[in-house]
């Protein structure tokens, strides 16, 4: 089928495939087509993410609409091909600012964290984890845009370009496992600066991972702004970078990872603290002052977000012990969400 298409412009670029826009000279409609790097394993890939849309499909509920629709697939010059619908610009675009539209307005910011967290419940009601939720991969669904007036408090009114419609699609279910209950799953997921410690420690994981993630994502869309800038080099100080974004591991936790893995946590009173630097010789000196920078760069989530309801929200999501955890099924009755209610007209 992607022999009727005609390459428009390039819109991304991922691990596994570069994402271009496309029109179908047969129906003249516009479309994401993945050409998916030439390697076997990217072969297994293509299925995966059909099959999982599939399923999607079959599970028959409206939250399918949150996922980016698969249109087709098939291969061309040897590149195997998957055919999307076409979505407008990804979180992560949007907050590097190139289109004008961050900050986002909090209703936005609401409705997409609403969205976000009702199409991973889905996912995990079907027992599908998607394990690499980050702003690339999570566009919004229509491009259209206006210019309302904003209340700056220093500046006074301004123009201000806002989407019309916060509509989002979930992208890239090329990552996503089935969950092994009740053992958890094991080996390393996800993109790290929103990667859940338990995968960075080497502990078995399960959907859990995904609220992490989505924590870290929330938090950014209402920031408008990275929560760990650089990627950090090794696993203690991504430990150490949870640490600082959400506060201490719980004590009783931190005691059962650090008798599997010792070195890990130093105990203080009641306290468990990531050890950082690492007690071994296994990072260099220029290496340690670097990741010692990054780490006093980085700012509690808590000092951050001064809205009450979101804040605890994210607390609940991105809890450093995966089983204090906020489930999908809870999140999207959380209080926060209240205002969708409230603010509704009419
Ligand atoms: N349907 C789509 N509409 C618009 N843009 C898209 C679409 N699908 C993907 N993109 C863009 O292409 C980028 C790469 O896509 P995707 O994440 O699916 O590729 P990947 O090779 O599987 O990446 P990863 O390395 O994260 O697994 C996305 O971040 C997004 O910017």
């Amino acid at each position: 089928m992607v022999e009727t298409h005609c390459v428009q412009a390039g819109l991304g670029y991922g691990g596994y495939g570069t994402v271009v826009q496309a029109e179908d000279q047969s129906t003249g409609s516009v479309v994401a087509v993945k050409l998916l790097h030439k390697d076997d394993d990217a072969n297994e890939d293509i299925h995966l993410e059909r099959r999982t849309y599939r399923r999607l499909v079959e599970g028959c509920d409206v939250a399918v609409n949150l996922f980016a629709q698969v249109i087709g697939s098939g291969s061309h010059d040897g590149f195997h091909c998957i055919v999307f619908e076409l979505c407008h610009g990804s979180l992560y675009d949007i907050m590097k600012g190139l289109s004008g539209l961050a900050p986002l307005p909090g209703r936005h910011v609401l409705e997409m964290a609403y969205q976000m967290l009702s199409a991973i419940a889905y996912l995990h009601s079907l027992g599908i984890i998607h394990t690499d939720l980050k702003p690339d991969n999570i566009a919004v669904k229509y491009s259209d845009t206006t210019v309302v007036q904003w209340l700056d408090p220093l500046t006074g009114y301004h123009d201000k370009k806002i989407l019309v419609t916060a509509q989002i699609c979930i992208l890239d279910l090329g990552n996503v496992v089935d969950a092994i209950v009740p053992t958890g799953n094991s080996g390393r997921v996800g993109t790290s600066q929103y990667r859940a410690p338990e995968v960075t420690l080497g502990c078995p994981w399960s959907f859990g991972v995904d609220a992490f993630s989505l924590g870290c994502v929330i938090a950014e869309i209402h920031l408008s702004d990275t929560l760990v800038p650089s990627a950090s080099t090794t696993d203690q100080e991504r430990l150490a970078t949870v640490e600082k974004l959400v506060g201490p591991f719980p004590e009783d936790y931190a005691q059962s990872i650090e008798d599997r893995f010792p070195d890990t946590f130093a105990f203080e009173d009641t306290m468990a603290i990531v050890i950082y630097p690492p007690t071994d010789e296994s990072i260099s000196e220029p290496d340690h002052i670097a990741a010692l920078r990054r780490l006093e760069q980085i700012r509690p989530i808590s000092t951050r977000v001064h809205n009450g309801l979101l804040y605890d929200l994210i607390r609940e999501l991105t809890r450093p012990n995966p089983a204090e955890r906020l489930k999908m099924e809870d999140a999207v009755k959380h209080r926060y969400f209240d205002a969708l209610d409230v603010m509704q007209l009419g």
